[in-house]
């Protein structure tokens, strides 16, 4: 029989039903439990997307197909994939006591994020490592970091972006713009080095290189409601600027920092500044997310081997 290797797929988590909301937020928020204008408002926002995020089952089907997908393409080892969860149950912890409790002594974890900061990759990884060393376990665990510059990864979002492009006459072409978006953090992350803003900017360097788009705008979108800068400028901002001073009249949307139509996605996307597109009479085009592309879990089967070589 083939020996059996962990495969720890961790990502953020999401309410599995509404009733689920408050602790979620709670956990986001470090166990300080959200005003109720913040509850409110983050409720009403899952209402808009449908009442929960297809963010869940997403997740799931991910580690299904990147499991399949690694038992297809060698013969050694028998994936086995865990999810591990950062704000709900099954929590990251919960994967690792599943691992160790089914015996497993090697493992191999990936974030479902591309891009390395110290919020997220960084705390994955580091909450994975704790774990096993909590429960005085001995597996061996491998934990990829950023592969947001995986050709495969590179090539699904060139693809989605030229259809995007293909749909438009020559005209709206002329006038189109590439808005290439990441989750917002605190600009403090870059005082102590934090990669997390250039790994963007090289993402949509690579992503026009493989296009030839003209137009490329790099953006932040989704950020937190605190008085401390965040990395900026804002999506909805951007796209107001580039209309009046740049004379854009049509703007593609690619949150290559999410992997998933989530909350942000839907939300922050596609009804936050969609209705600023309308607003100012612009077209809106967000082309699909990666999802179970092949490309795209391809690029996770390739970051996961270029780690294990290494
Ligand atoms: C870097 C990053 C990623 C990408 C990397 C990764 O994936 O790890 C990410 C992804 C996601 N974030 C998500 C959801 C939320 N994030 C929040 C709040 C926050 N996120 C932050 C950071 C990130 N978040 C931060 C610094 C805050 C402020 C916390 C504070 O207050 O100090 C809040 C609170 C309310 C609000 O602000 O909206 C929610 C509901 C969902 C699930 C969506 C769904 O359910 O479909 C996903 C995939
Ligand atoms: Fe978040």
């Amino acid at each position: 029989m083939k020996p059996v290797r962990g495969l720890l797929v961790m990502a953020y988590g999401t309410p599995y039903k509404e009733e689920d909301i408050e602790r979620y937020y709670t956990h986001i928020r470090h166990g300080r439990k959200p005003s109720e204008e913040h509850l409110e408002d983050l409720k009403s926002r899952y209402k808009a997307i449908g009442g929960i995020s297809p963010l869940a089952e997403m997740t799931k089907k991910q580690a299904q197909a990147l499991e399949a997908r690694l038992n297809e393409v060698q013969d050694e080892v028998e994936y086995k994939f865990y999810i591990g969860l950062k704000h709900i149950e099954p929590f990251i912890e919960d994967a690792v006591e599943a691992m160790v409790k089914d015996g497993i002594e090697e493992a191999v974890s990936i974030v479902l994020a591309p891009h390395f900061s110290t919020f997220s990759i960084k705390s994955y990884n580091g909450r994975a490592k704790e774990a096993i060393e909590k429960l005085g376990s001995s597996m061996k665990l491998t934990s990829v970091e950023a592969w947001y510059n995986e050709p495969k990864f590179i090539e699904y979002w060139k693809e989605a972006v030229n259809h995007a492009f293909a749909e438009m006459d020559e005209e709206e072409r002329e006038k189109a713009c590439l808005i290439v978006s990441n989750h917002s953090l605190p600009e403090k992350i870059k005082e102590a080095g934090d990669p997390y803003e250039d790994q963007l900017i090289e993402t949509a360097r690579l992503i026009q290189q493989a296009t030839g788009v003209k137009n490329v705008e790099v953006g932040w979108q989704s950020a937190g409601q605190t008085p401390e800068p965040w990395l900026g400028p804002d999506v909805q901002d951007l796209t107001r600027e580039l209309y009046e001073e740049k004379g854009f009249r049509s703007f593609v949307y690619i949150p290559v920092g999410f992997v998933t139509e989530h909350l942000e996605v839907l939300y922050d996307n596609d009804y936050e500044c969609k209705v600023v597109c309308d607003e100012l009479g612009a077209n809106y085009r967000r082309p699909p997310m990666p999802n179970t592309h092949p490309l795209f879990i391809d690029a996770m089967v390739d970051a996961i081997y270029n780690k294990l070589a290494n």
